[in-house]
């Protein structure tokens, strides 16, 4: 039991209205009243006058059973120690389940872009595990929220969306000041959780805006979004042979709110047992919870035997099913095709993950994955390639987004190798890296005598690439003035060389990339609107690594590529420490930086398995600096803190010695070749040799 606090009347408001946020209805912040209330008093305010029950309710358990303060930031590491029962790691999801779950908010994603809002995903326990779209608008406190590894657990920093939604196992929104902790004051958080089949928790799906009044305007998103993501799970993953989708047939019947209106879904096995249930199905049966109905005969709960439902399927026949209280529910009755025992368990946790991928990442010959095993596909770089290479027979112009190291470069090179335009010229452009008043010349040539020197005139890349594809990369990097040529070229397909008088005419297919934000370019006057409309005939935006749902399984592909690209016979697997550290990586340079890591770390092992002794130094010092820098800042905890190589058991210094030892000594003292088994360049190198006292 909690005590409770009588606020002074004079601070009370007049009437019952619904508390408001920010200064609302009478000019009054009642949360923030209330939680300025709370510091004073180290107790929340009475009833609902000031916050919703749901708030004080939490604020309660925040400071009775937590013993939290209001001004606790974020999670120090001896916390997460103790809420771990010791400091064993916190019950992860199952890795399937979290590919299909980051997949599903993949999805979503879309919904969301050019929105302030970020989609987040966190592990039963709260922490995050996936953050899409995270932390642009947040500043810098929220930057670090969002960070993966960090944990939103109730108990760690207070009522939020996402662990105040595991400790009510309902969907819960949060503004501003009503969070307990002031580190969430200048966010709304809203969360759903989410559950498995047999009603276990499996992970939390959350949002996050500074947008701080909009919290129960996103609880309606949040409801239909995890509802779409427990369905789309319950469909992957629960077990049984059957499956039952069930409505409400007459809507009048009495059921509110979305269960009116979604479908509801059992499983069942061979026998007719009920063996899943969504909790809309749950909801539709009027079953309040998992064990009232799981193991359960169908028969028993709708009236129908297994048969009847298979011979009902078998003629084609909808199925009308009453339920208790005299509801009617349409039903479909489903064979599935997945066999049982495909089927992975959504609740049971995933402890050993790192051990597990270690395994399964090897060298060819080595592997240990199911022979039969599907090869990895990159779906993302596979579903944008179709789609360009349909839009190039009509010669679409395409512009391609996304920060650098996508693999916007990449994404080009297949176009062009597997589109209509293949064994036809593809000519780059760096818009970047051409000086300023030689792009004209560069792009359109110039005919002998146009200005001092040129003697003999010059093809420009127009006409290099004519009959072929033109990849102007950097293409945000254009001079305005340049832009206002190469408009009149794309839209008359004709140019004019420097210095000439007469157009040539060219067929050219034009790609455009660029890592800038054009829309905003254009907002500033920095890049011509009409330009952006010609180029953007299709627009691919390529995400980020860290916010790829495939993440993992694309760091395998390029580790098994690099194995097979440096012909290393041995097997050679990525350590679980490595693996941990890859998977919490933000990966700033994207594929680019992990292609450099994963061809460092090859060079580097010298054993059967990479350790986080063979990662690069740049790699190290990013982390380690990483590390410092919050260890310096609030109280946070690093996702980095906790895989620092620690100071007992070898200096950075050494690290870095060690591996310029190492890679000097594989390629019998080739600085330049070294740097680029190192990642570094040879500069960089050579600097560090010099500092380290190192030789050839
Ligand atoms: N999907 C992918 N599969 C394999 N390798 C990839 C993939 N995407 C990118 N890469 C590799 O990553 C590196 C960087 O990719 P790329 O140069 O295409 O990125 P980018 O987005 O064009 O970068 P920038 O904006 O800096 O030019 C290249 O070595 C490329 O081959």
């Amino acid at each position: 039991m909690y005590s409770v606090v009588q606020m002074p009347n004079h601070l009370k408001p007049q009437d019952h209205a619904a508390p408001e946020q920010d200064a609302g209805l009478f000019g009054v912040d009642r949360p923030g009243v209330a939680w300025d209330w709370m510091m004073q008093t180290g107790q929340p305010p009475e009833g609902d006058d000031w916050v919703r029950p749901q708030v004080s309710e939490a604020w309660y358990r925040c400071i009775e059973e937590y013993r939290l303060s209001p001004r606790t930031s974020l999670l120090r590491p001896h916390a997460i120690m103790d809420f771990e029962n010791g400091g064993r790691t916190a019950p992860a999801t199952n890795l399937d389940v979290r590919t299909a779950l980051a997949t599903m908010a993949f999805n979503l994603q879309p919904v969301l872009r050019d929105t302030s809002v970020s989609l987040l995903l966190a592990d039963s326990a709260g922490t995050l595990i996936h953050a899409l779209d995270a932390g642009s608008n947040l500043g810098p406190m929220g930057r670090r929220l969002v960070r993966l590894g960090e944990s939103w657990n109730e108990r760690i920093i207070g009522n939020n969306g996402l662990g105040t939604a595991a400790v009510l196992r309902e969907p819960v929104a949060f503004d501003g000041k009503e969070h307990f902790s002031s580190v969430l004051h200048p966010f709304a958080t809203v969360g759903h959780p989410l559950f498995a089949h047999d009603g276990g928790l499996v992970a939390l799906l959350g949002l996050i805006t500074d947008q701080r009044s909009s919290a129960q305007t996103l609880l309606g998103f949040v409801r239909i979004a995890g509802y779409l993501i427990e369905t789309n799970l319950f469909e992957c993953q629960a077990p049984g042979a059957y499956m039952l989708r069930m409505r409400l047939n007459n809507i009048s019947a009495g059921l509110t709110g979305q269960d009116c209106l979604l479908d509801g879904l059992i499983s069942l096995d061979e026998q007719g047992r009920i063996v899943g249930a969504t909790r809309t199905g749950l909801n539709l049966l009027r079953a309040e919870r998992h064990s009232d109905i799981l193991s359960e005969n169908v028969e028993a709960v709708l009236g129908v035997t297994i048969e009847d439902l298979r011979a009902c399927a078998s003629r084609g026949e909808p199925i009308e099913l009453e339920i208790p209280e005299g509801w009617r529910l349409k039903a479909e009755f489903i064979v599935r095709r997945r066999p049982e025992k495909d089927v992975v368990q959504p609740s049971r946790s995933f402890a050993t993950k790192g051990a597990h991928r270690a395994a399964t990442v090897s060298t060819p010959g080595h592997s240990s994955k199911a022979a039969n095993a599907e090869p990895w596909r990159d779906a993302i770089l596979e579903a944008a390639l179709q789609k360009a290479v349909n839009l190039q027979k009509q010669k679409i112009p395409m512009l391609i987004t996304g920060e650098s190291g996508v693999g916007k470069d990449h994404l080009v090179r297949r176009i062009h190798a597997e589109g209509v335009r293949k064994g036809r010229p593809l000519v780059l452009v760096n818009c970047a890296a051409i000086p300023r008043e030689l792009v004209s010349s560069e792009l359109f040539g110039y005919v002998p005598g146009s200005f001092t020197g040129a003697r003999t005139g010059k093809t420009g890349k127009f006409v290099e690439a004519n009959t072929g594809v033109l990849f102007l990369n950097e293409i945000g990097e254009m001079a305005l003035d340049l832009q206002t040529a190469l408009l009149c070229a794309l839209d008359s397909s004709e140019i004019v060389p420097v210095g000439g008088s007469k157009p040539v005419t060219v067929d050219v297919q034009v790609i455009a990339a660029t890592n800038s934000d054009l829309p905003d370019c254009v907002r500033k006057g920095a890049f011509r609107r009409d330009l952006y409309y010609r180029l953007n005939g299709a627009q691919f935006w390529l995400p980020p690594l860290r916010e790829r749902p495939d993440k993992l399984g694309l760091i395998e592909h390029l580790w098994e590529q690099e194995v097979k690209a440096q012909h290393v016979n041995e097997h050679k697997a990525l350590s679980a420490e490595v693996w941990d550290i890859f998977e919490r990586h933000p990966w700033p340079g994207n594929v680019r930086e992990l292609r450099n890591v994963l061809r460092s770390c090859l060079a580097m092992t010298s054993g059967p398995q990479t350790l986080v002794s063979d990662l690069p130094n740049d790699f190290l010092r990013e982390m380690s600096d990483s590390a410092q820098a919050e260890e310096e800042g609030e109280a946070g905890l690093s996702s980095y803190a906790k895989w620092r190589p620690s100071p007992e058991s070898k200096a950075l210094a050494d690290w870095e010695a060690d591996a310029i030892r190492s890679a000097l000594a594989k390629t019998a003292g080739n600085v330049s070749e070294s740097a680029r088994q190192l990642g570094i360049t040879r500069a960089t190198l050579y600097h560090k040799m010099a500092r380290l006292g190192l030789r050839k």
